[in-house]
Order: C-alpha cells, then structure tokens, then sequence
C-alpha cells in the first residue's frame, strides 16, 4: 500500500492509501484510531457480496468485533428512512465512541455512512473503502456527507473528515462499466476545472485507462485525488474556492432530483450539466467554442450523455435548479468554464436569464 496524498487539515488530517488488498485495514484502524474496539461496516447488497465478508474477516482476526449494516442498493436508499434503520442497528449492537464506522462502497454509501458517523453519538471515527471510480477519485475525500430530500439532492448533511482512505483497486474489476463511465465525469470535471494537462492526458490514454491498465489507472486517481485534495485543503467548508468541484452540479443535481433519483447516475448527470453549464458560458462570451467542443467530444468518447431529453420541462428545470445549496437568496451561482483548466464563480443568475439561455 502507498500514501499517493496527504489532506492537510490540521487535527482533522489525513492519508489517502492505495493499494491491490484491503489486508492493512485492521493495522492503519490501529495506527489511525488507536482507541478503537469495535467496527461498524456499512454497505449495500451488491458489495456486500463481493467484498463485505472478506472486510468482516480481515477485520475479525485482527480482534476489532466487527458488526455489519447491509442496505439495499440505489440512489434512493441515500435517505432519511435508511439512516434510521442504521442508527437502530448501531445502538441495538452497542456501539459507542470507541467503534469506528466503516464505508464499503461507492458514493451512496460513503454519504450515508458519512452522515451516520457524524450524528451517531455526535460523532464517532469514520474510514471510507470507496469501491467505485467515482468514489475513489471524489466522494470520498473532503468530508461531505449528505442525505437526499425527494425536493432536492444532498439537503441535508455534514462535514466529516474520515480517519483515512483506503482504496484497493482490485474492486474495480468488479465494477460495472456503466459505473466506471459515471466515475470518468468527475475525472474530466477535475481536467476542467483546474488542469489542461491532465485534461490532455485522460484524452491520451482513455483506452489504457478504460482497460484498468494498472499503472494509468493508479496514476488517474492519485491525480484526481491530488486535485481535489487541493482544493479541499484550502476551503474544507466551501465558503469560497471548493465551490469549483460543483461545476454540472448545479444542472447536474437538478436533473437527479427532477428524475427522482432514479435515471441517471450522477456521472452522467454532471455529464449534461457540464456541457449546458459550459455552453451558457459560450452564450455569455466567457469561453470559445473550441475548449467547449473538445469536452463534448472526451465525454461521447468515454460514452457519457451530453444533452438533456427533451421531456424534460425548462420550468421544472429551473424550479430545482433554484433549490441548489448554493444560491444566496434568490440568485443562483454557477460554476462556468473560461478554457479547459479554468472555471469562475458565477454569482446573480435571473431566473428569466436562466430560462431564456436554457430553451
Ligand atoms: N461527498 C462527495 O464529495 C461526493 C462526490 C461525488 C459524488 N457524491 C455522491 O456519490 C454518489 C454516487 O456514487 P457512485 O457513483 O459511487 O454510485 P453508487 O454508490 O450508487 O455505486 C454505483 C453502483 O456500483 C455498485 N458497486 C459499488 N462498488 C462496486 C464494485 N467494486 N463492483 C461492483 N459493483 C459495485 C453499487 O452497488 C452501485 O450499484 C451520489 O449520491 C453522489 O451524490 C458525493
Ligand atoms: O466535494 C465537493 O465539494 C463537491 O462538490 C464534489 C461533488 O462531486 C459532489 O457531487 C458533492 O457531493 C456535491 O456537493 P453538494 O454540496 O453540491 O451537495
Ligand atoms: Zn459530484
């Protein structure tokens, strides 16, 4: 296993490791959790079978009682209903402030494990084992936690920064390759927002990355990871700067909700909403044709959606696009690309201007 990034936030910091095994999860509790005693894994059904008794074993042997919650797998299980169900089953096992709750698997779960750690007992230590692309490069680095409210996604949750990350990229084999797509639009968001040059690498070696070659595959999540780690470190609370990791979330986030969560990955969400966001940017005169062209292509080259469905009503579009977490008042704020490697905060958004540029 390698330390591929540190996130440096004081007491709340640290190591993200990568490796082919989840075998060192019991010495890095240990090391990073001294006080712990016990563990809580929570996954859903699908990992569970893949990877959760091979974690309940290593984790056995190594004497950290482990105990384990199984959701059902899906979006729409990232809810309320289901973080209770979990907090029954973490009192009925006693856990108390010297267990440790654990995430084993993508986003879904990291979220709601996320927002379990940090509300039960007002907050106990949490590791993340993301299992998906998209986790492994975003989700489960910089703390946000979040359950969805059928009025809009992720409304209600927390910061919590994990104890560490372990990623073992041996899961992605497993992984279904609609998912692995789903995790490469948070890959190409990272190129767009703050790096050309890795924007131009993924273009370059999409093939030997889309075969999980082992060495482009270790290099695009470390620099993924790097990225991100970057911005997170300089504004954890997104009270400015991290605002850029929601560029397509704005539309993308809206596209979910008004689809209840059941159509589109989130991948493919951000997807569209990068390409719409990008092209209101070309409608303002902030960014060229060129640069805009370049991300529709990478994205119809890796097989991601890149419009939205015509069934899909402006007004209502607009309707939850206002209720994204981060409009002030009445104004939406959006994050628009100026070239590949470079995106501003947009602030003050009319509704009518939104309406108008979106139809
Ligand atoms: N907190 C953050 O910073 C952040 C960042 C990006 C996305 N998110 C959230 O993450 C979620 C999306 O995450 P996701 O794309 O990982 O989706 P997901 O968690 O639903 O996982 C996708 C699918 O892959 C399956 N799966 C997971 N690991 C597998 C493996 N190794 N092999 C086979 N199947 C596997 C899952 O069971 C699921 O069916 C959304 O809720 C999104 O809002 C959060
Ligand atoms: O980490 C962040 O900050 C992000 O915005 C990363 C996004 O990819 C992620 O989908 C996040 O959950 C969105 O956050 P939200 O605050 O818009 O719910
Ligand atoms: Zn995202």
């Amino acid at each position: 296993m390698a330390e591929i990034y540190r996130i440096n936030l004081n007491e709340r910091s640290y190591p993200i490791y990568i490796g082919h095994s989840l075998i060192n999860i019991g010495r890095y509790i240990k090391k990073h959790i001294p006080k712990a005693v016990r563990t809580f894994i929570i996954t859903n059904t699908t990992v569970d079978c893949l990877y959760g008794h091979e974690l309940y074993n290593i984790l056995f042997n190594e004497g950290l009682n482990p105990a384990k919650g199984v959701i059902e797998d899906g979006e729409k299980y990232k809810s309320f209903e289901v973080a209770y169900s979990i907090y029954d089953l973490l009192i009925e096992h006693e856990m108390d402030r010297h267990s440790v709750i654990i995430s084993l698997g993508g986003g879904v779960i990291g979220d709601l494990a996320g927002f379990i750690a940090a509300t039960y007992f007002r907050g106990i230590p949490f590791v993340q084992i993301p299992t998906t692309l998209l986790s492994q490069v975003d989700s489960s680095i910089g703390g946000k936690s979040a359950i969805n409210h059928s009025k809009g996604k992720n409304l209600i949750g927390t910061f919590i920064q994990p104890k560490f990350v372990l990623i073992d990229i041996k899961t992605l084999f497993t992984l279904p390759k609609e998912e692995f797509k789903s995790g490469m639009a948070e890959v190409i968001k990272h190129g767009m927002i703050l790096d050309n040059d890795y924007f131009n690498w993924i273009n370059t070696n999409l093939d030997s990355i889309q075969h999980l070659n082992t060495d482009s595959i270790i290099k695009l999540i470390s620099w993924s990871c790097a990225i991100k780690g970057k911005v997170v470190i300089e504004d954890e609370k997104e009270e400015n700067i991290r605002a850029i990791l929601n560029f397509g979330h704005t539309i993308g986030h809206a596209l979910e909700a008004l689809t209840e969560y059941k159509y589109y990955r989130h991948g493919e969400a951000v997807s569209i909403g990068m390409v719409i966001e990008s092209k209101l940017a070309y409608k303002m005169g902030m960014i060229s044709i060129n640069p805009v062209n370049r991300l529709v292509e990478i994205l119809e080259k890796i097989g991601l959606p890149t419009s939205i469905p015509s069934a899909i009503d402006s007004n209502n579009l607009i309707k939850a696009i206002k209720r994204d977490k981060k409009k002030v008042h009445d104004k939406v704020k959006m994050i628009l690309p100026s070239s590949i490697g470079e995106v501003n905060i947009i602030e003050n958004w009319s509704e009518e201007y939104l309406l108008n540029s979106l139809k």
